[in-house]
């Protein structure tokens, strides 16, 4: 049997534009794989090389670099509901800053936290990258929402989405023996967006079982995973991505995340739902999903989206 390989999106041509023939094809190649295999190699040109050893060697590096007590005051600011320092396993750290993206005061504000003594060259790097990401999301969910005849709803969908930026770093493995750095898991956000370093490891799992590296085909490329909420949201046509880390290298692994959670109440649109897409989901507060993984999370209990609200 060959062996599976992730799809590919090219979403670089500079006249992909909404109602013109290439926006209209690639929006069905990107359902197609978002309802196959939750996720898609996303091809693009945005991230010079520049940019990429900027974050990599640097801006993220310096956030890992950051004292005990400057992570607990991160971890402990209160104003961004998604901000956390956490580890899932011993040789696993993420960093999560909140929504730096949307307002422009955003990133100062954690820079200022984070740096007192500022560090002008995370704000505008990790800026710039965020702020890819989050157009390269909301291309994606317009392709989504126009291909499924729902786009009368994107605009609500945008405003009530705070976009999350995130990194993790996954030590070496040392003696070549591979160790997981995060165990198998679908994310709890609506989207999510991955861009890393020069180290692979982050595996897809296919809905058969098998499983693909994620190994990115230039320092531009990035991963686009779908995850709980948007399957409820589509009433069960989006594939939520399973995936996990594998560190097999003697190298240190960095990625950085955009990471997607909706406001308010999110609801099925009616228009996905007919005879054969009968109603799954119940309208959900996905900040309460959220609220509650945490919570079983802590007592070690699986939770999912379908105990939240299920039909
Ligand atoms: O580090 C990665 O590539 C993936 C991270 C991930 O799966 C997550 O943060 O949920
Ligand atoms: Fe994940």
């Amino acid at each position: 049997m060959d062996s599976p390989k992730l799809p590919v999106v090219d979403l670089s041509a500079e006249d992909l534009r909404p109602g013109t023939e290439i926006w209209i094809s690639t929006s069905k190649q990107v359902c197609h794989a978002l309802e196959e295999y939750g996720c898609f190699l996303i091809k693009s040109n945005q991230v010079s090389l520049d940019l990429h050893n900027a974050i990599y060697t640097a801006a993220l590096q310096d956030l890992f670099n950051l004292p005990k007590e400057i992570k607990q005051l991160i971890k402990s600011s209160s104003e961004q509901p998604y901000r956390d320092v956490f580890s899932s396993s011993p040789n696993h750290e993420g960093l999560a800053m909140g929504d730096i993206v949307s307002t422009s005061e955003a990133i100062h504000q954690f820079c200022n936290l984070a740096w007192p003594g500022g560090n002008n060259h995370f704000c505008k790097n990790v800026n710039e990258i965020s702020k890819i990401m989050m157009n390269l999301d909301q291309t994606v969910l317009r392709m989504v929402f126009q291909n499924y005849g729902v786009d009368k709803y994107y605009d609500s969908q945008i405003r009530s989405t705070d976009y999350v930026t995130g990194s993790s770093k996954y030590k070496e493995s040392e003696k070549n023996e591979n160790y997981v750095g995060l165990v198998i898991h679908t994310d709890k956000t609506f989207s999510t967006i991955i861009h890393q370093n020069d180290v692979n490891g982050l595996e897809i799992q296919t809905k058969d079982g098998q499983w693909i590296l994620y190994e990115p085909s230039s320092h531009s490329s990035f991963l686009y995973l779908a995850s709980d909420a948007f399957k409820a949201w589509s009433n069960g046509r989006i594939h939520p991505c399973c995936h996990r880390v594998t560190m097999s290298v003697n190298k240190t692994r960095i990625s950085l995340g955009l990471f997607t959670f909706l406001n308010g109440v999110t609801h099925v649109p009616d228009e996905l739902i007919d005879e054969e897409h009968p109603l799954r989901y119940k309208p959900f507060s996905h900040r309460e999903y959220y609220r509650l993984i945490k919570e079983h999370g802590k007592k070690k209990i699986q939770y999912s989206i379908e105990a939240l609200c299920g039909v």
